[in-house]
């Protein structure tokens, strides 16, 4: 069975590494990632991974992601310069925030099976200087949310209730469960 991975994240090649698949494809899809108005954090993850998976012509079957930070009903950017990632860290400081992370699996038929992961992630109150420290780090770069907690973050991190893999980006739990269900030989 031949895996197509629609996504442009080195993290989620790694990922899927570590389920010991190794897909015989990378196919970066895109899309225009706008959420619509008033559109819930989950239902945007979702709607991502289904259009990124959907958007991959290509033989067998696609597997995309879409991780997306949020504060209540605050869909957070995708922090690109350092003034975006600034405010994402003064709303995350000292409370908790969810992150979703959907995936979806299109098979040869068209038809797609999806799954999603719902993390509670907990930050200290970060002073001035944490916060000017993390931004010099530059890891924030291209993250949802500002942050990677992958990286030097987790110092940061009191707390968290859900899955590591699906804050970096694919939740290992889900997608073996998708991938077994789709006939995938996993160990
Ligand atoms: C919160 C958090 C996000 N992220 C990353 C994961 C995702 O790559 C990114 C969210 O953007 P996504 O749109 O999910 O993914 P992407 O644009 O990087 O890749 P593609 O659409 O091609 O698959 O933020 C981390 O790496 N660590 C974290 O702790």
């Amino acid at each position: 069975m031949q895996l197509i991975l629609a996504s442009a994240s080195p993290r989620r090649r790694e990922l899927i590494a570590r389920l010991g698949l190794e897909p015989s494809g990378i196919a970066p899809a895109d899309i225009d990632e706008t959420p619509q108005k008033g559109e819930l954090p989950r239902d945007y993850a979702q709607r991502m991974a289904r259009e990124k998976a959907l958007a991959v012509n290509a033989e067998g079957h696609v597997l995309a992601g879409d991780t997306v930070v949020a504060a209540g009903r605050r869909i957070l950017p995708k922090a690109e310069d350092e003034a975006t990632a600034r405010q994402c860290l003064d709303i995350l400081s000292g409370r908790r925030h969810r992150v979703l992370s959907a995936i979806a699996l299109k098979a040869p038929d068209g038809t797609v099976r999806e799954r999603l992961s719902d993390t509670i992630v907990r930050f200290k109150r970060l002073s001035t200087e944490e916060i000017a420290s993390y931004l010099a780090s530059g890891e924030w770069e291209g993250k949802a949310g500002g942050y990677a907690i992958q990286g030097a973050a987790e110092g940061l991190i009191q707390r968290i209730d859900g899955s590591h893999s699906g804050v970096v980006g694919l939740p290992l739990y889900e997608t073996r469960a998708l991938l077994k269900a789709a006939g995938f030989k996993i160990g």
